[in-house]
């Protein structure tokens, strides 16, 4: 199936090798054709970020290193003092690669030397493309790491070398970029931590493979368009229609987290929000959610939801069409057996955020089998790790491995936080935030996400296209929170406030 028209495609290593095929094969593009755009592409891209002083280009063996030598030939045709490093003997290198080297007028190519690096105003790295794979080897890891430690910018040829393209993981020395220029389109490397902090700002080379493709990606961007399938009120709205969210979690302690899960989800347009908390709390969330429900639960006589609520919390939610689970629900045992107890219960869309989501750690299939509805998982990385039983820092180091697994086990769609978050479907399927929000990163902008989702799929969206819109709408709302003064000092309120702008726009 086809990404929706809101995502934008991105490619891993194998998909671009089989389109570089077809348009060879099927279309006639002669290689070096391709290889020529390519490095035209570059060269414009090194005129445009850096169009002065001297560029030093580091070429690898294989086609990444032809498009460098192509753009090498480029600038030194329009005057620019450029000089070209080969990390391999020049009769290692691919024919097509060798092809271009014969064509370079000039001084001719020298043996990569650390040395050279200091007289670059701008380095291109051109060593490792989408050919490579697993940790760089010698001698490519010594020039990667040369070029990393040197002073001028490092601008990347179709992707950083020690980026795994394929999957954003980065297994050995890597290169930080100013920018990637990306051929044809985007490597989803590009856009997934860590390969996406190396990556810098990506832009897109046309290099005229025609549209029709063999390639069926799955991974892609969430655009801007995600927000125009939001449903809208019309003049025949209710309440009701607009969408009635209930949250189910708080204790004591942790009685803002539900709070603002409801303030969310009423900014992004839920016409009717009730908030299930502790008996005990009710009274902070009545004088602080006007325009909310209020139901108490049963609860351990210290501020704790107990097991034994299971029946009030079905009843709570039985008018609900989107249920949130989880936001300051607590660690206690009671209230997690409650979750455990509640989440296969719930016959409408149901978000697990937070402590909900600690109730099913290493329990997710079972836990979610007996469901019908659609769920969404909001988990951080320590979240994800937990669900999974390994440690965060792995799930660090393979994000898109992770968020997939965990999709693919829990059947559900799993959205792992961060400045690339990750939608993941059971299928497989991934969409990307762009992110870019560093207001975004400071206690509570997690409880405001599930309660936008929660809206978002109250208002019956389909979920994953729910899930993006919830997703997108907070990162705008974090951005336009932070346009006035910057990221610090956001605080979740103020992203809170932001959602009808976000939603607006
Ligand atoms: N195909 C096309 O039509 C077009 C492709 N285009 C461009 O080509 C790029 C892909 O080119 P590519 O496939 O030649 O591979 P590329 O990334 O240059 O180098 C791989 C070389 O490195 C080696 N190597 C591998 N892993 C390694 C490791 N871990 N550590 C060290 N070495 C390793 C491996 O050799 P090996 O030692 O494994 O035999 C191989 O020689 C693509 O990103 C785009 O820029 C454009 O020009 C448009 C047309
Ligand atoms: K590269």
């Amino acid at each position: 199936m086809s990404l929706p028209r809101w995502m934008e495609p991105l490619l891993e290593a194998g998909e671009m090798r089989e389109i570089d095929r077809w348009a060879i094969n099927e279309r006639t593009i002669a290689v070096d054709e391709l290889m020529e755009r390519a490095g035209e592409g570059l060269a414009g891209v090194i005129s445009r970020r850096a169009p002065a002083g001297r560029v030093v280009f580091v070429c690898g063996k294989g086609n990444n290193g032809g498009d460098g030598i192509v753009a090498a030939r480029v600038l030194r045709q329009a005057g620019r003092d450029v000089e070209v490093l080969l990390v391999w003997p020049a009769e290692w290198m691919g024919s097509d690669a060798q092809a271009q080297l014969k064509k370079l007028p000039g001084a001719k190519p020298v043996a990569f030397e650390a040395g050279r690096l200091n007289k670059a105003q701008v380095i291109v790295d051109c060593v490792l493309g989408t050919g490579s794979s697993g940790k760089p080897r010698s001698p490519a890891d010594q020039v990667i790491s040369e070029m990393e430690a040197a002073k001028a910018p490092v601008i990347a040829a179709d992707v950083p070398s020690g980026v795994d393209a394929t999957t954003g993981e980065v297994e050995g020395p890597a290169v930080h970029c100013v920018a990637t220029a990306a051929f044809h389109r985007p490597k989803v490397g590009l856009w997934v931590r860590p390969g996406k902090e190396y990556a810098g700002e990506v832009d897109i080379v046309d290099i005229g493979i025609p549209r029709g493709g063999p390639a069926r990606p799955d991974a892609g961007l969430i655009g801007s368009g995600v927000l125009r399938e939001v449903p809208r009120r019309g003049a025949t709205s209710t309440k009701f229609s607009s969408g009635n969210v209930c949250i189910i979690g708080g204790s004591r302690g942790l009685t803002g987290a539900p709070a603002m899960t409801a303030l969310a989800a009423m900014r992004a347009g839920a016409g009717y929000v009730t908030v299930g908390a502790p008996a005990s709390l009710e009274l902070s969330f009545t004088v602080r959610l006007l325009e909310a429900m209020v139901v108490g639960l049963p609860e351990d006589g210290d501020g704790h939801l107990d097991a034994s609520g299971l029946e009030p919390v079905l009843k709570a939610v039985v008018r609900a069409d989107a249920v949130v689970l989880g936001p300051g629900l607590s660690k206690n045992p009671q209230s997690q057996a409650l979750a455990r107890a509640v989440a296969p219960r719930i016959d409408v869309p149901l978000v697990v955020d937070a402590d909900g989501l600690n109730a099913l750690a290493g329990q997710l299939e079972e836990i979610l089998a007996g469901r019908r509805w659609p769920t969404v998982l909001t988990p951080h990385a320590g979240e994800l790790g937990r669900l999974l039983e390994v440690d965060s820092a792995e799930v660090e180091r393979s994000r898109l491995r992770h968020v997939r697994e965990a999709a693919a086990i829990s059947k559900a769609f799993v959205v792992l936080k961060g400045d690339d978050t990750l939608v993941a479907a059971p299928s497989g399927r991934v969409a990307i935030s762009r992110g870019r929000a560093p207001g975004l990163a400071t206690a509570g902008t997690g409880d405001v996400l599930s309660g936008v989702i929660g809206a978002m799929l109250a208002k019956g969206m389909p979920v994953a296209q729910g899930a993006c819109a919830g997703v997108y709408a907070h990162l705008r709302a974090g951005q336009i929170a932070a346009a006035p003064h910057g990221p610090d000092g956001v605080i979740a309120s103020d992203v809170i406030a932001s959602l009808p702008a976000a939603l607006s726009a």
